[in-house]
């Protein structure tokens, strides 16, 4: 495992955008295509709209780019808590990609089927054996990641690659990739910046291993290579410094 700490999140923002191209170049000249999962929330926002500018859209052949979500939210695609918006308004729109591409959770289907149908899809593109080249992740106040939050079943899935999930307090049904799937990828990295990440980042880090109250420490790829990227902000409360 690798932390990346920059003084601000643009600064992490700048050096994850570049370490995406240069796994995308990588996986293309190997295989001819890379096949990336991204993340929802607040957090990959601006990463998005960076791999979108000028910049950026010329350092890769987004043609070759496949784009999965590693969680989604269960509302219809033109939501404004969908993240396959959130990615479509920042990224998709701004790159010359066809639809196909883009393989996004089928939400008008009831949760434990688009679950199903989205395992399918992720199985049929890795012929039956999923390991994607980059799983972005983002890590919540609560150290959920994806949509594995703390005291949820989908903390104790080890068959199923995607699975449905029902979050009590919040009243709503999330569809995510599991542990097993996400720890399977070639890279995973983690986004997180911000003061309000670092009681979250510490517990990961620093605090007693507890799966069920702290899911990201879930992520530990077999063969991949974990890295997070990360503000000074975020990392404030490690007693072990980088
Ligand atoms: O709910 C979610 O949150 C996490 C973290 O999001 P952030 O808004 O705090 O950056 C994210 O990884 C996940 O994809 C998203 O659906």
């Amino acid at each position: 495992m690798k932390t990346n700490v920059f003084k601000t999140p643009e600064e992490s923002i700048q050096a994850l955008a570049a370490f995406f191209v240069s796994c995308a170049n990588e996986a293309i000249k190997k295989n001819d295509k890379f096949s990336v999962a991204l993340s929802g929330g607040s957090s990959p926002k601006k990463l998005y709209e960076l791999l979108a500018s000028a910049d950026f859209k010329s350092k890769t052949d987004w043609k070759k780019v496949h784009f999965f979500f590693g969680d989604e939210r269960y509302v219809p695609h033109n939501h404004p808590d969908s993240n396959y918006l959130m990615a479509k308004t920042a990224l998709f729109d701004h790159l010359d990609i066809e639809e196909f591409q883009i393989n996004k959770v089928d939400t008008s289907l009831d949760p434990a089927a688009a679950a199903q149908d989205y395992e399918r899809c992720v199985c049929h593109f890795f012929d039956g054996d999923p390991n994607f080249d980059l799983v972005l992740l983002g890590l919540g106040d609560d150290a959920h990641t994806a949509s594995i939050f703390p005291h949820t079943s989908l903390v104790w899935i080890d068959e199923e690659n995607v699975k449905e999930v029902y979050l009590e307090d919040k009243k709503v049904y999330r569809i995510s990739f599991t542990a097993p799937l996400i720890n399977a990828s070639k890279n995973v990295v983690f986004l997180t910046f911000g003061a309000n990440k670092a009681d979250a980042i510490k517990a990961v880090f620093e605090g007693e291993k507890n799966v069920e109250l702290y899911p990201a420490q879930l992520i530990n790829p077999e063969k991949g290579y974990l890295q997070w990227f990360v503000d000074e902000a975020a990392v404030s409360k490690l007693k072990e410094r980088f």
